[in-house]
C-alpha cells in the first residue's frame, strides 16, 4: 500500500532523514520506533509532505506523493494525527468531530458520530463538554477521532501514546487493533516497545534518520541487541 524509498529530507542545511525507506502492506500496523530526536515525526511529515524531501520516492497505493500538496494528499485518504494535539477548545467534542467531517470514500469504512463514540466511550460521554474541559488523553483520542470522519484509508498517528495515563494508553492500544480489523492500514512512530508489541506487525527503526530494522516484532524480541542500541530502556 505504501512504499517509502530512499527519501532524504533536511531542515536547511541539517541532513535528518538518509536514505530511508519501509513499506507499509494493506491492513497491517507499522510501528515506526527510534529514540527522541531519531526522524519518526520529520518521518511522517515527509510522507504527508510537510517537510519535502529532496530525493526518493514515497507511492501510496502506486501513486508518487513526492510534490503534491497535503491538502491533496488528505483528499487521497491519508489522515495523519500530528504529535501535539489540534483540537478546537472552545467546540464541544461533538462540534470538534463535524470539523473532521468528509464524504464517504471507496474502500473505506464511513464513519459516524455514534460508531466512533462505540469506539471512544470516554467521548460519548463527554460529547457536550467543550475541548478544553478534555484530559490530555482524551484530547488525543478526540484528534484521533476527527482524523477519522474524513474516512481515512490510511492514518499516520505520531506517538499516540505520549504523555498520556496508562489506562488511556490501555484504551489506545484497544483502538488501534480494533481499526486494523477495519481493515484500515497505520503507520505510528513510538518510543514505547510495549505499547509497539500490543499493536503492531511489523517494526521499522531509525536511528539518525536511517533504517536499522525493518521486520516483525517477533524478531525484534529475538534480538535484544537491536533493542538496546537503537530503543530507550
Ligand atoms: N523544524 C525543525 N527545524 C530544524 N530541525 C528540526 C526540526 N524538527 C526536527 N528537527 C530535528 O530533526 C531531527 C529529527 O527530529 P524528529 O522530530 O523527526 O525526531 P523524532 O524521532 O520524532 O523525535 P521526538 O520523539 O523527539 O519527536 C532532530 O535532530 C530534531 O532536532
Amino acid at each position: 500500500m505504501f512504499e517509502v524509498e530512499k527519501i532524504n529530507s533536511f531542515y536547511g542545511k541539517a541532513h535528518v532523514l538518509r536514505d530511508l525507506s519501509f513499506s507499509v502492506p494493506h491492513g497491517k500496523v507499522v510501528a515506526l520506533l527510534g529514540r527522541n530526536g531519531a526522524g519518526k515525526s520529520t518521518t511522517m511529515k515527509s510522507i504527508i509532505q510537510l517537510v519535502r524531501p529532496a530525493s526518493g520516492s514515497v507511492l501510496f497505493q502506486g501513486q508518487q506523493m513526492i510534490g503534491l500538496p497535503p491538502h491533496k494528499i488528505a483528499k487521497l485518504g491519508l489522515g495523519y494525527v500530528p504529535e501535539e494535539r489540534r483540537i478546537f477548545t472552545d467546540l464541544t467534542v461533538s462540534e470538534n468531530l463535524m470539523v473532521g467531517l468528509q464524504p464517504p470514500r471507496d474502500g473505506a469504512v464511513t464513519w459516524t458520530q455514534d460508531m466512533l463514540f462505540d469506539l471512544f466511550p470516554n467521548l460519548a460521554e463527554r460529547r457536550n463538554n467543550r475541548g478544553k474541559a478534555l484530559s490530555g488523553g482524551e484530547q488525543q483520542m478526540l484528534t484521533i477521532a476527527r482524523t477519522l470522519m474524513g474516512n481515512p484509508r490510511f492514518v499516520l498517528l505520531d506517538e499516540p501514546s505520549e504523555g498520556v495515563a496508562p489506562v488511556i494508553v490501555e484504551q489506545m492500544a484497544q483502538v488501534i487493533k480494533q481499526l486494523k480489523s477495519e481493515g484500515l492500514t497505520i503507520l505510528l512512530s513510538e518510543q514505547n516497545l510495549h505499547f509497539a508489541q500490543a499493536v503492531a506487525d511489523l517494526a521499522v527503526i531509525i536511528e539518525g534518520g536511517a533504517q536499522v530494522y525493518f521486520g516483525t516484532l517477533q524478531d525484534l524480541g529475538a534480538h535484544p541487541e537491536i533493542r538496546d542500541a537503537y530503543l530507550a530502556a
